[in-house]
């Protein structure tokens, strides 16, 4: 915004102005907010209550952005970053923030999207369930490759950029997997296998995964091009040198969308998938389905879940985005029957084998979207008693919670990962005739501001 502009529009700040402001609150972006004359200020790596000195760096019509010059008046709450990244990577962004006041701030946040986006005043939201040891829960971790000075970079992008932060020494992933990382990049470069830009070289992303029950670990190279020199020899090496690396694959990516994985997967050697076990049950995951990423607090999500429909002794429960089967086998000593929706071919088939691996009989997994398979549902007549929907962040289609409430359950539990996109659909679902009576926060992104929540929601009449 020029400066004429601003004084025209009432705009109290221009970029490269310096301003002191103090931090009221936390926004949805893990972004302090505080207000200099009355207008909206977000400053990143701030702490609520301080007050502090920020430069402004982008002036929008409504708000500006700055960064944080000085913190004039600490509070208690700050506590200095562990890791040497923070800041850089775009990664974390409450590190900043001592663990117990994160977790203040994260229910705070889903109070505030519950009331201000799904205009619901009356939800009882329950303290966050945290984790004991906040730090290298992640189970899988997706890195970008490029190169500086002819050398191979793999990491994060910075914040806004392109721009590679080294991924070595990450906090929140296991730290077995920074030597294989190490010895992958030295073996790419022996084999003069370059990072992939402009139409040159063939690196893209590496895809880590690894089982915190078994050990095993997964590796995926995306690369742009079908061939992948060298490819064979590479994973034999990792392979015998890191004998916990028991799948090496390739993946083949070729959009200009920023989704790290392409359609195509190829083994290059070891199996297809790896073994976790969260709870008394046992998963297989492969390259392609989705599996949450902190195994620990997933098993306490799962067990949400059932605590919220056990009252019910349901006769059938339809698990829609129902992945691999997790919750459904979850379920599975809950209901007599779990009916299972995901509209990935892979990760239905990985539901099956799931279930049998755990000697369950009694889950039937159908491949499709929601919005297709649960109108299905509605033709059979089916008498239900609880849906269970964890969608992706963008929560779900208005045709699903139609649907889903044609089918009439007395309860539906909602598992989501943003708080904005449940706010919207608790609102949709009110409107249907179902009212959210309680949300448990679990912190599955500790450092981040990302939470996931479990929503109790009941049919009014
Ligand atoms: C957040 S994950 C949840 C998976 C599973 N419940 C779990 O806990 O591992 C969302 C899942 O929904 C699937 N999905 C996305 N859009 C869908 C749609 N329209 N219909 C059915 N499944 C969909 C994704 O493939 C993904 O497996």
């Amino acid at each position: 915004m020029e400066a004429w502009e601003k004084m025209a529009s009432g705009v109290p700040v221009s970029v490269g102005q310096e301003v002191e402001i103090c931090i009221d609150n936390i926004n949805h972006q893990g972004e302090g907010v505080g207000r200099y004359r009355g207008f909206a200020l977000f400053v990143p790596y701030t702490v609520p209550g301080e007050k502090i000195l920020a430069r402004v760096i982008q002036v929008k019509k409504n708000y500006a952005r700055g960064e944080l010059v000085e913190v004039l008046e600490k509070r208690r709450e700050r506590v200095l970053p562990r890791c040497h990244n923070f800041g850089r990577c775009g990664g974390c962004h409450l590190q900043h923030i001592d663990y117990p006041s994160q977790l203040k701030i994260k229910r705070e946040l889903v109070q505030e999207a519950l009331r201000r986006i799904g205009g619901l005043q009356d939800v009882l939201v329950h303290p966050v369930i945290g984790m004991k040891e906040p730090w290298y829960y992640r189970n899988r971790v997706q890195l970008h490759v490029g190169e500086r000075n002819g050398e191979l970079v793999i990491g994060f992008y910075a914040p806004g950029t392109r721009r590679l932060v080294e991924a070595e020494r990450c906090l929140l992933f296991p730290p077995e997997l920074a030597p294989v990382i190490e010895r992958m990049k030295q073996l790419f470069q022996h084999c003069g296998i370059k990072a992939y830009r402009h139409g040159k070289g063939i690196l893209r992303h590496l895809v880590l995964k690894k089982s915190r029950s078994t050990g095993e670990v997964m590796l995926v190279v995306v690369t742009y091009t079908n061939s992948f020199p060298g490819g064979e020899m590479i994973a034999e090496k990792l392979m015998a040198e890191f004998p916990e690396v028991v799948s090496v694959l390739q993946n083949v990516n070729r959009s200009r969308s920023p989704l790290v994985l392409g359609p195509r997967f190829r083994l290059i050697k070891g199996k297809e998938t790896i073994r976790e076990k969260i709870g008394p049950f046992q998963f297989l995951i492969s390259a392609p389905s989705f599996f949450q990423v902190n195994p620990e607090q997933t098993e306490i999500l799962y067990h949400k879940v059932v605590e919220y429909i056990e009252p019910l002794k349901p006769e059938t429960v339809v698990d829609v985005y129902c992945g691999t089967g997790t919750i459904a086998i979850f379920l599975s000593q809950t209901a007599r029957k779990i009916i299972g929706i995901e509209t990935v071919a892979a990760a239905v088939e990985d539901a099956r084998v799931n279930a049998a691996l755990n000697r369950v009989h009694n889950c039937e997994f159908r491949v499709g979207t929601a919005e297709e398979v649960i109108p299905e549902l509605e033709r059979e007549q089916l008498e239900l008693q609880a849906v269970v929907l964890d969608p992706p962040r963008r929560g779900c289609d208005r045709r699903v919670l139609g649907a889903v409430a044609r089918l009439n359950p007395r309860r539906i539990i909602y598992v989501s990962c943003d708080p904005a996109t449940l706010a919207r659909d608790l609102k949709i679902l009110q409107e249907l005739g179902y009212h959210a009576r309680q949300v448990q926060p679990v912190d599955m992104f500790p450092h981040t501001y990302h939470i996931e929540t479990v929503a109790q929601i009941d049919r009014l009449k």
